[in-house]
């Protein structure tokens, strides 16, 4: 507290001269400090006004410019409306947000269309952990380099920029998850993000926050890197930072300090020395200059009003000055309608293989995925093959046995296949949504590549259970065995679709789970073995036609009873079932059901993968 007293004695409450009238405030013209570029790329912005909803301003009539070859950057106090601007550039996360005013890109109204020419590195740095820096390099490559490079072109293109970026001796480390699993140290991790959004060298990349982490040798190395992109590639650079050392803060060609909403300042870091001076808030020596302007604009818990007058103060001085009349006559000057070149874009095949890779990949090396999961199909194939042990003999304990080893096929198959995809899938939301609004690749890729990665793990893991239990139990003929690994495939990509389906609607793995749980509890419930499907209420029979258990119950039942060798069944008890037909037919199945129990199960399939699809493109879109 002390310090915020001496701070607020030193400059909140000390009261500038409003008769210094300097050569900066009073219109004298300031020397540009550009020149209008062939190439590249010209952001301005014209009199955003940005509120919620509810009537609250974010940002107030601000203006401000980024040109290629420059290095922008947005500063200001917590709250004051950084990641608002930046945001608002990019027509990102503006969700409850009314926006006025003009942005023009190369003197064009382009709107979301900035994510067609531009590359934005955001604050939290996201990747599949499991895959390495060379992995994922080559991955986002061939993901976002046009079609017609070649692979050697693709491959010299990710070694430029894996050396531009320092990330030479991290090509084969794991990228990891930061607090989950170790992998490569957080500046490397901000490099990569970098590395990942320069690929495409587009004209112009935004960063929020690209410093924050860090610490000042790797702040300093990922800054100069911009400033390299900048200088020597003439690209537009825009980001927030966050209190900068001196070194960083000297390295900026432009820098737009927002105060409260408003533009405090907008010129070079020279200049808002001279700017802060005769405003009356200059700077001892020695002082961080980003520290020292972010306080004289901050807003001092128990000095509020104070310090509300003080940036007020502030605002309308830089409203008056000459640096505002520059950036006026610039903003003037690049609203002239010039050629934007797009970004190319990768063919559909391309990106599913690329993902389909990736996921691939990331599934195969999570151990829970894949060992734990075939430790646990090999453990339940042996499990139910001991305890039903050669049970299927021509008895009545052999029939009832067979039917509970072929209910526990489709359950085993079902449970795990979905509980698996929910474990995982719904993580991959946020790269996803990522993914997607930076124009990387459609949510039709990523649905299908996941449907792709887990179908092959899921069809392994469950083929290799029931081969085993098959021949243990001692069920018949090689030509039983494929078709019953045929159904139980088809159960699998059923109960799969569901699984996808849900983690693509639900908001969460919580919520999923909660929905999944009574959804499995009613689909096994009228799967046939416990219920009467003919003798089902009315109203509630409808379920056992969304039931995969009842299609893959019913498909397992006849597959199996239609076989020879219950032509005839003995009988020592009162009530028997003399043959595999009145087996099949006590159940209320039909072996005529046969081969339509296959078809719709697969169309069944299609249907539900569509459903989460329409719901996950929907979640997608509602991101932005
Ligand atoms: N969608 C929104 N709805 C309501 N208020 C919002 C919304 N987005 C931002 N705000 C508010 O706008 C103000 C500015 O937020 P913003 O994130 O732009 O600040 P910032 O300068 O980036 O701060 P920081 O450095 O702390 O990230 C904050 O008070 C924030 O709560």
């Amino acid at each position: 507290m002390a310090a915020v007293e001496s701070l607020v004695e030193k400059t909140a409450l000390e009261s500038p001269n409003p008769h210094d009238v300097t050569p900066l405030l009073d219109q004298t013209p300031v020397p540009s400090i550009h020149r209008m570029e062939e190439e590249g790329v010209a952001i301005t912005w014209k009199n955003l006004e940005v509120t919620t909803d509810a009537g609250r301003p974010l940002l107030r009539n601000v203006n401000g410019i980024a040109l290629p070859g420059m290095m922008t950057a947005l500063m200001g106090a917590s709250g004051a409306g950084k990641t608002t601007l930046l945001n608002t550039l990019l027509a990102r996360n503006t969700k409850g947000l009314n926006i006025k005013g003009e942005i023009l890109v190369n003197g064009q109204k382009i709107g979301k269309g900035v994510t067609e020419v531009s590359s934005y590195v955001q604050q939290e740095d996201i990747f599949v952990g499991t895959l390495t820096v060379g992995e994922h390099l080559y991955m986002q490559a061939n993901m976002r380099l046009p079609n017609d490079w070649t692979a050697r072109e693709k491959k010299e293109r990710v070694d430029a920029v894996t050396r531009d970026m320092l990330l030479e001796n991290s090509v084969g480390s794991r990228i990891g998850v930061p607090g989950v699993s170790k992998g490569i140290s957080g500046g490397e991790l901000k490099r990569l993000a970098f590395a990942t959004e320069i690929l495409a060298d587009p004209p112009v990349l935004f960063a929020d926050e690209p410093t924050t982490g860090l610490d000042s040798h790797m702040a300093m190395i990922v800054t100069k890197r911009m400033e390299s992109l900048s200088g020597d590639q003439g690209k537009t650079i825009v980001c927030t930072i966050h209190q900068p050392a001196s070194e960083i803060f000297e390295l900026f060609d432009r820098i737009l300090f927002l105060a409260g909403g408003r533009t405090a300042f907008f010129g070079t870091p020279p200049e808002a020395v001279s700017f802060f001076a005769k405003c009356g808030y200059g700077m001892a020596d020695h002082t961080n200059p980003a520290d020292h302007y972010i306080k004289q604009i901050a807003i001092l818990p128990g000095y509020e009003e104070e310090c509300k007058k003080k940036c007020t103060y502030i605002c309308d001085r830089f409203a008056e000055s000459a640096l505002n009349k520059r950036m006026d006559d610039e903003m003037v000057e690049f609203s002239q309608k010039r050629p934007l070149e797009q970004i190319n874009k990768v063919g559909w095949c391309t990106l599913f293989a690329m993902l389909a890779m990736r996921y691939g990949k990331d599934n195969l090396r999570k151990s829970s995925m894949i060992r734990a999961k075939l430790v646990q199909k090999v453990f339940m194939g042996l499990f139910i093959g001991l305890l039903y042990l050669q049970t299927n003999n021509r008895s009545q304990d052999g029939i009832n046995n067979l039917k509970g080893v072929l209910f526990y096929f489709c359950s085993e198959l079902t449970y795990s296949t979905i509980f698996a995809i929910q474990t995982y899938m719904p993580g991959d939301f946020p790269l996803l949504a990522r993914e997607y609004h930076d124009g990387v690749y459609p949510v039709s890729a990523y649905m299908c590549a996941k449907i792709a990665s887990y179908l092959m793990i899921f069809s392994i893991d469950g083929a290799v259970m029931i081969t085993i239990a098959y021949w243990m139990v001692g069920l018949p003929s090689v030509g039983r065995f494929f078709l019953t690994l045929f159904i139980c495939l088809l159960v699998e990509i059923s109960a799969g679709s569901m699984g996808i389906a849900i983690c693509s609607m639900a908001p969460s793995y919580a919520v999923a789970v909660s929905i999944t749980g009574p959804l499995l509890t009613v689909l096994s419930l009228s799967g046939g073995l416990f219920t009467n499907v003919d003798a089902m209420p009315g109203w509630i029979s409808w379920v056992q036609y969304i039931s995969w258990f009842r299609y893959g119950y019913e498909s397992l039942v006849v597959t199996q009873f239609v076989d020879p060798m219950y032509h005839s069944v003995p009988c020592n008890q009162t009530s028997c079932l003399n043959n595999g037909a009145e087996v099949i037919q006590s159940l209320h199945f039909s072996e005529s059901n046969l081969h339509g129990n296959l078809f719709i199960m697969f169309v069944y399939s299609i249907i539900v993968y569509a459903m989460g699809y329409c719901a996950l493109v929907w979640r997608v879109l509602a991101s932005r």
